[in-house]
């Protein structure tokens, strides 16, 4: 088996804010199973899409999507910080066959990346810097945004370049489902967090950084309180979102348009496109088919909490 596709979300808010034990201990039963069938795998290279908070990429320059030669996790929320073991040659080659394929993304030398990048690698292998991994970027909160058409040909093109290297690879897409954590917009935003989208975010003084997660903490406990102090969830749009991942059908996502899916299931549910890119990637070796698949809403952590595990068909 060359390829296995994982998808999965992810929440800072995990060990910070918690469900009771027999969800948590469900969703940690999930997790484990599915290191265990990554560590089966075995992979020799993992392609990880994943956006970013306002922690490594800013409004100075908003790429849509970005690949790293070299990347470094800030350790938001208590996650693992360090750099990724990220195989730069394979990463610069994957720039230049994307944009031959006719996707215009952007390379960073030094991409500084939060908790979207390292908590599904330490979730899924352990650390930071176990398996090489290529690390891609999709704008997923930073109006205006990419469509769901273009995360789609951006796995897609990489799960071409990838099927070149006759490697073990596993493919991870981070994020989702419908959620709306309190992440600030530029045009509502005060002139000191304007600054801040602007750049000056990259390296937040430490009681900065701590009342940012505090504020963050604060609103996932008023949410369990009452799912109106935010965007509610939306299980029916995670379960049908699931269902097109689950059954390759990505083509039909290209018309889901971006005010619709902020409308229905909340602002950072865009950050499904890693979803749909890693898909696209897998889909690119060849038919794949739904392993196994996890899904509930979980107010504690502000998120529809997905996942999903397929191989080539
Ligand atoms: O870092 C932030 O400010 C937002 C964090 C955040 C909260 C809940 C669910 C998420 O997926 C998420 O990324
Ligand atoms: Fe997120």
């Amino acid at each position: 088996m060359k390829a296995l596709l994982q998808c999965l979300s992810h929440s800072p808010l995990v060990g910070h804010v918690d469900p009771e034990p027999s969800v948590l201990n469900e969703v940690n039963r999930v997790i484990r199973h599915s290191r265990e069938r990554v560590n089966a795998f075995d992979p020799e290279l993992i392609l990880l899409f994943s956006p970013d908070h306002y922690n490594g990429f800013f409004y100075d320059i908003m790429p849509s999507f970005c690949i790293g030669t070299s990347a470094y996790a800030i350790g938001d929320f208590g996650t693992a910080a360090g750099h990724l073991k990220v195989p730069a040659k394979l990463s610069e080659d994957a720039v230049q066959y994307v944009m031959d394929a006719g996707v215009d993304v952007a390379l960073s030398h030094k991409m500084q990346v939060d908790h979207g990048f390292a908590q599904p690698l330490e979730f899924l292998v352990g650390h930071l810097d176990q398996v090489p991994v290529i690390p891609v970027f999709i704008n997923s909160v930073a109006v205006p945004l990419p469509s769901f058409q273009r995360a789609r040909l951006l796995g897609d093109a990489l799960g071409r370049y990838l099927a070149t290297l006759n490697k073990r690879v596993l493919i991870i897409g981070s994020g989702g489902l419908s959620h709306q954590p309190p992440v600030p917009e530029l045009a509502t935003a005060d002139s000191r967090i304007q600054e801040r989208l602007l750049g000056s975010g990259r390296n937040l003084p430490t009681e900065e950084r701590q009342a940012r997660t505090q504020r963050v903490i604060d609103a996932a406990h008023r949410f369990v309180d009452n799912q109106n102090t935010l965007h509610p969830l939306n299980p029916e749009w995670d379960q049908w979102f699931l269902e097109r991942i689950a059954t390759g059908d990505l083509m039909s996502l290209d018309n889901v348009s971006n005010q619709d899916v902020s409308d229905k299931a909340g602002k950072s549910t865009h950050e499904v496109k890693n979803w749909v890119a890693a898909a696209a990637a897998m889909a690119a070796f060849g038919p794949y088919q739904e392993e196994s698949r996890y899904y509930r809403p979980i107010p504690e952590w502000i998120a529809g909490y997905g996942a999903l595990t397929a191989v080539p068909a």
